[in-house]
């Protein structure tokens, strides 16, 4: 693709602020600043400017800073304009731009001009694409790892490796005419294969925690009517965020609340109690309650307490049994459970703890984040799999299946990536990034 487009947009948050940043990219950039604010001034030194217009107007004053290519974000010219944080400004700045050949930048078109450019990979700007929406500290530290190169470094150790088995493996090609000696060299190949299929197969296995981290994880409050689940919501929640009453089947529609939990971004569901009924809205209530458990990552199972025989009803894994309205036993808890009240507080330090002992149990670091990375690998171990157990076929053979797996972590770090892939991927990010 060549841009011969220059491109510009608010790269700071919209509406009013004290300061706007907006970022111009592209051949024209210099020639923006000859024209609107006196000349471009030294290359990375903020400049205060009046902004002007043809007619020579003023359209306000504000910072500006010229970086001259290569040595900016997107690899082009970059001109960045910190302007007074007004709808107005940022309209008149716009028609003039516009007016000067410009085109507003659609989103993410600055992070692939900067790919394009090799300022960074597909896997950083990935990692980018998730500091810009990281809401937890697991999220921004892993984003962070991802920026700065962790799943790229990866990607790269492991194609040194297989590059090196590829040369055993093409060594033996090319001696076609010796019995023995082909084999021999091509079986050299065999331990790196070995050791790159096990790092692979472990990073796999990680997976889930780098995507639990990333995508968050999903946890649903089931039970019976009217055992506290509204009410163990809200107290979680912080607020009232649920209806609570002393009338069961109270709660029909699944609940959904967004918090932070143990550094986890968590979506907490609030479900209606599961029980026999002949309402029909309730059992519509109960249908959707149920997907919501299955399809959840962890389950907050609720009982009632004051019920004397608590029986465990499900064996589902990722599942904290709690027993509300604790302030009401007098028995002693059957092993398993965890007491609380929702009312009184009772026992809730203890829920919290439990509750976070799972979700931190659903992962800490991995270098794999998303379906797509996790995609490319499992393809990549399927075909080293194959390699391994068939270790004496044709050198040819083998040769052909490790250059597979190598386009596979070349479309990784995005050396040959499909267009709709990219589309995709930089599509995601907001406009001016
Ligand atoms: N004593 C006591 N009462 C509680 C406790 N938690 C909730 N309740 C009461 O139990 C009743 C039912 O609470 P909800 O939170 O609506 O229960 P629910 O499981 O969401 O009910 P449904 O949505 O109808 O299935 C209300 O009157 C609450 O005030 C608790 O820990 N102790
Ligand atoms: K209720
Ligand atoms: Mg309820």
């Amino acid at each position: 693709m060549s841009h011969r487009t220059t491109i510009f947009a608010r790269s700071s948050g919209g509406g009013r602020a004290g300061v706007a940043l907006f970022r111009i990219s592209g051949p024209s950039a210099g020639e923006v600043l000859d024209r609107f604010c006196g000349g471009r001034g030294e290359p990375r030194q903020a400049r205060l400017v009046s902004v002007r217009l043809d007619d020579g107007s003023l359209l306000d004053q504000g910072l500006a800073i010229w970086f001259p290519s290569p040595a900016s974000f997107t690899g082009e010219d970059v001109v960045e304009l910190h302007l007074h944080g007004s709808p107005a400004v940022e309209r008149r700045l716009f028609e003039a731009l516009t007016e000067a050949g410009l085109v507003a930048a659609a989103a993410g078109e600055f992070t692939l001009r900067a790919f394009e450019a090799g300022k960074l990979d597909l896997a950083q700007a990935e990692g980018l694409a998730d500091l810009l929406e990281a809401e937890t500290e697991a999220q921004r530290r892993q984003a962070l790892g991802q920026l700065g190169g962790r799943l790229s470094k990866q990607a790269n150790d492991w194609r040194a490796e297989l590059i090196k088995a590829l040369a055993f493996l093409e060594a033996a090609i090319d001696f076609p005419d010796e019995e023995d000696i082909p084999q021999e060299i091509a079986e050299r190949a065999m331990p790196t294969l070995e050791n790159v299929l096990d790092a692979m197969q472990r990073a796999v296995a990680a997976s889930s925690a780098g995507r639990a981290i990333r995508e968050g994880t999903t946890v649903a409050i089931t039970g019976p009517p009217n055992v506290g689940k509204s009410s163990i919501l809200n107290r979680l929640a912080g607020e009232d965020r649920a209806i609570v009453s002393e009338r069961a089947g109270t709660t029909r529609d699944v609940v959904a609340v967004r918090l932070s939990i143990a550094d986890r971004l968590v979506t907490l569901l609030d479900t209606a109690g599961i029980h026999e009924t002949e309402d029909e809205i309730e059992q519509i209530g109960i249908a959707r309650a149920k997907t919501a458990a299955n399809q959840a990552d962890l389950r907050i199972v609720v009982a009632d307490a004051t019920n004397p025989s608590l029986a465990r009803i499900t064996q589902a894994p990722m599942t904290l049994f709690v027993a509300n309205k604790i302030d009401g036993r007098k028995e002693r808890l059957p092993e398993g459970w965890v007491g609380v009240s929702a009312t009184t507080g009772a026992g809730w330090a203890q829920f919290e703890h439990c509750l976070e002992a799972l979700l931190q149990g659903e992962g800490g670091a991995s270098v794999l984040t998303r379906d797509r990375h996790v995609e490319l690998v499992r393809g990549a171990v399927a075909v080293l799999e194959r390699c391994v157990a068939h270790a004496h076929v044709e050198p040819e053979i083998l040769a052909n299946e490790v250059s597979r797996t190598l386009r596979r972590l070349d479309e990784l770090v995005g050396l040959v990536t499909p267009d709709e892939v990219l589309g995709e991927i930089f599509s995601s990010f907001c406009i001016g990034k």
